[in-house]
């Protein structure tokens, strides 16, 4: 088993995005404590058994993260299985989720599956438009969604996701001072040393997407940042 527990720093790659061979060496090579394979749209089979192919040529732990039933394959080392916390349609909260246990259960190993309780706060994000999630949240707001994830349904991660921009420093402070066993997953927006290092203060683990396609030099350098 993993010890996701020791994690600080995951890449998290979109297989509906390219990436040339070399950066992918580079973000594999790169010392980050994992690859999280996962997006919201355009997430085929195909692209994504391609794209688990590819870096599963290097040692670093590869997890799918699944957003849908039809993608879901053997070959990773982990699977996380979002649940939208602050989605105002069950579909995204435990809707799928029945679906696919009672297609997959039986064959299922519980010890490879870890569930993200996740609460999207980019109102402009598309797993937020997806999910009709619910982001005009207080900071109070946000901690009871972290406290219901810990102490209600012992999720192991709560999943701060900002997709796409930078998120409030306030929030993932307070909301890292409310959890003692559920880790704290922080995505959205890391562009620049700082705001790894800013973010990887409070997150258990933070989490680069975009960056990777944007700007590969900066995206490496954001791995030092948070291990620090
Ligand atoms: C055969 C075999 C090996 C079986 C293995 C067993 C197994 C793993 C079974 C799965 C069981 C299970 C319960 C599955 C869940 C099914 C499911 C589809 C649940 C719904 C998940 C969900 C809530 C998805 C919503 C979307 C979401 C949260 C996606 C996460 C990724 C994300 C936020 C990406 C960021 O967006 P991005 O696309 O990058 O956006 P930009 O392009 O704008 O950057
Ligand atoms: O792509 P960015 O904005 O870095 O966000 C990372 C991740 O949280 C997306 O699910
Ligand atoms: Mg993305």
């Amino acid at each position: 088993m993993y010890d996701v527990r020791a994690w600080h720093h995951a890449f998290k790659l979109d297989p509906n995005k390219y990436i040339s061979d070399e950066d992918l060496e580079k973000v594999c090579e790169s010392g980050t404590d994992a690859i999280i394979i996962g997006g919201t749209d355009g997430i085929t089979l195909e692209r994504v058994l391609d794209l688990m192919g590819r870096v599963r040529r290097y040692t670093v732990p590869c997890v799918l993260e699944v957003s849908t039933i039809d993608s879901i394959t053997p070959g990773y080392d982990l699977f996380f299985i979002p649940t939208v916390l602050n989605s105002k349609d069950p579909t995204w909260i435990n809707g799928m989720h029945h679906h696919a246990v009672k297609e997959f259960g039986e064959i299922m190993n519980w010890d490879e599956i870890l569930m993200q309780g996740y609460c999207v706060l980019n109102e402009d994000c598309k797993v937020a438009q997806l999910t009709s999630a619910h982001t005009d949240l207080t900071i109070e707001d946000v901690k009871a969604y972290a406290l219901m994830a810990e102490k209600m349904f012992h999720l192991p991660i709560f999943y701060l996701e900002y997709s796409g921009t930078y998120g409030n420093v306030e929030i993932v402070k307070e909301v890292s001072q409310t959890l003692d066993e559920t880790m704290l997953f922080y995505g959205g927006g890391i562009t620049t040393v700082e705001q790894a290092r800013e973010m990887g203060a409070y997150a258990d683990v933070v989490v680069v997407g975009n960056i990777v396609y944007d700007d590969i030099k900066m995206a490496l350098k954001t791995v030092e940042a948070v291990k620090q």
